[in-house]
């Protein structure tokens, strides 16, 4: 039998992990996802970064796990709070873990069948993902939201379905307060 080896590594202060696989993503890399279209071209022009994930990664197989970190930065295309795209996993039946480390934020949760679920999170919140929902996570903050994720190394993203029709609410800032509302553009 050939062993893994184990891994310990420490969580960085501003959320990255060393020598983990990061990815970027700006805001021209989630065209559509936003509900103002005209924010969105406006904000365009800065491009900025919305977050980064570092993540460790196993090789696809049953049993094992993943683990990454989030990056969320704060900010809002219209009224909107900037958010990660949001997934069912492939296999759809894994669940995963969340814990927020830093900032101020929440999660969106997602049935197939559009009932949705908010819950908040600050750091030291654990938040369980059932299988089968799908998740986003939002930074309702005005510094970097940051937080971890455990899943299972079979599990993937299944972007599709959210991208076209999106969440069946918006996270947005109204009056200065944090409202879900619901997404005009939402179709069943
Ligand atoms: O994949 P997104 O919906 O853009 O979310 C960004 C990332 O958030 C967490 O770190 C999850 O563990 C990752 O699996 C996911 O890729
Ligand atoms: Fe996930």
């Amino acid at each position: 039998m050939e062993y893994k080896k184990p891994l310990g590594v420490k969580i960085e202060e501003n959320g990255v992990i060393p020598g983990a696989k990061k990815l970027v993503r700006r805001l021209s890399d989630m065209k559509g996802y936003f509900l103002d279209e005209e924010a969105y071209e406006e904000l365009l022009k800065e491009d900025p970064v919305v977050y980064e994930v570092y993540a460790v990664e196993q090789e696809e197989k049953d049993g094992d796990l993943n683990f990454a970190t989030t990056v969320l930065y704060p900010g809002k295309v219209g009224k909107e709070f900037f958010f990660t795209k949001g997934h069912f996993h492939a296999r759809a039946d894994r669940a995963e873990i969340y814990y927020g480390i830093k900032g101020k934020g929440g999660m969106l949760l997602q049935t197939p069948e559009g009932e949705v679920e908010w819950i908040p999170m600050e750091p030291g919140t654990v938040v369980y993902v059932p299988p089968y929902w799908a998740h986003r996570t939002v930074n309702t903050g005005d510094e970097p939201f940051i937080f971890l994720a455990i899943y299972p190394a079979d599990a993937g993203h299944d972007y599709g379905s959210i991208k076209e029709k999106g969440f069946a609410k918006l996270v947005i800032e109204e009056d200065g307060e944090v409202k879900l509302v619901d997404n005009p553009r939402w179709k069943e």
